[in-house]
């Protein structure tokens, strides 16, 4: 093995296949699409039978895409000692990472993590009987000069496009555009930046191990490197809560390679601290009662990053230690 960590190395059962099979008839939606009731029946398709689609005429500019993307390649490519400058620790959940654990194996990645709302207000502990709460500032690299900058702006178009999805998901499950829209004021989304570099085992690690992403929605750009694998079926957590598995939550990886390092950028979109997820009174009857005990998401979530942070011998939090 080299000099290679071994706590990168994916139990057998877990490595990547070495041939990976892409599928076809991924949802596309056209954004601009003028019938809006075809869009909405769309969305909804896609959430039932995917999980995930590609989003294309997004009105999120190029130009705001770019800035973001060469900042994030300049603050990547400096020295270690640099980057650690602005290094995520246990007060700080936001800043350079680069020791990430999913599911208790090492990803083989770097991560830039800022919030949206700068502070963002969340529980102070997981203890489910503390009721103190802190606020997260984020940390910001001074190079490059534009990092802050470029990062701002990004997030601000993606949330919009974010609470446009939101709309046209709710609109699919029978719901009012804005039923979700309330639960978001004091929102705890956060932005990352993800750089997978090369890697010299790319058939024995992940970029990141199969996991479901805990919040409401992900909006990902991805460069054109390719190594989103994506089971199919679903969507995010919350939603598959709140529509009673209705929509489901959908596992993805990311698979590494020895030629090129790949950037991405996913947009958490997360409710309130204090909102209780559980399924919605409109989407649950007699005969189909709610699947699920609320949890309060700002408590799940502080839980979720505690076990991200150290390598524990114990499974994270899953919304399905809720199912009644
Ligand atoms: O890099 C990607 O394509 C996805 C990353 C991801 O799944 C995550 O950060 O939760
Ligand atoms: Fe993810």
């Amino acid at each position: 093995m080299g000099e290679i960590d071994e706590s990168f190395i994916q139990s057998i059962e877990h490595r990547p296949k070495s041939i990976s099979v892409e599928a076809e008839g991924i949802p596309v939606i056209d954004l601009s699409a003028l019938n809006s009731q075809d869009l909405v029946v769309q969305v909804g398709d896609a959430c039932k039978n995917w999980g995930f689609f590609q989003v294309i005429n997004h009105w999120v500019p190029s130009s705001c895409r770019e800035k973001v993307e060469l900042a994030s390649r300049a603050f990547f490519r400096q020295p270690s000692e640099e980057k650690r400058k602005v290094r995520r620790d246990e007060a700080n959940p936001m800043g350079f990472y680069d020791t990430e654990h999913t599911k208790n194996v090492r990803d083989w990645k770097q991560v830039f993590d800022f919030t949206v709302e700068n502070p963002t207000v969340v529980p102070a502990s997981h203890e489910p009987d503390d009721p103190e709460l802190q606020e997260i500032v984020n940390q910001w690299p001074g190079y490059p000069p534009n990092f802050r900058e470029a990062c701002e702006e990004y997030a601000r178009e993606i949330e919009k496009l974010a609470y446009k999805l939101l709309e046209l998901i709710s609109l699919s499950l029978g719901l009012p555009a804005e039923k979700f829209n309330g639960f978001f004021k004091n929102q705890t989304s956060f932005m990352r930046l993800n750089s997978y570099p090369i890697c010299p085992i790319p058939h024995l690690a992940l970029g990141v191990g199969r996991h479901k992403d805990s919040g409401a929605l992900t909006v990902l750009a991805q460069d054109d490197v390719g190594g989103l694998e994506v089971k199919r079926k679903s969507d995010e957590e919350w939603v598959q809560v709140w529509s009673n598995d209705k929509y489901e939550s959908v596992e993805h990886r990311v698979t590494v390679n020895s030629e090129r390092e790949r950037f991405s950028i996913p947009f958490f979109f997360n409710p309130s601290h204090n909102v209780m997820v559980e399924p919605l009174k409109e989407l649950t009857t007699k005969q189909n009662p709610a699947r699920y005990k609320p949890y309060n998401w700002g408590k799940f979530h502080t839980t979720r990053n505690i076990s991200n942070f150290k390598k524990l011998n114990v499974e994270n939090i899953q919304i399905y230690h809720f199912r009644i």
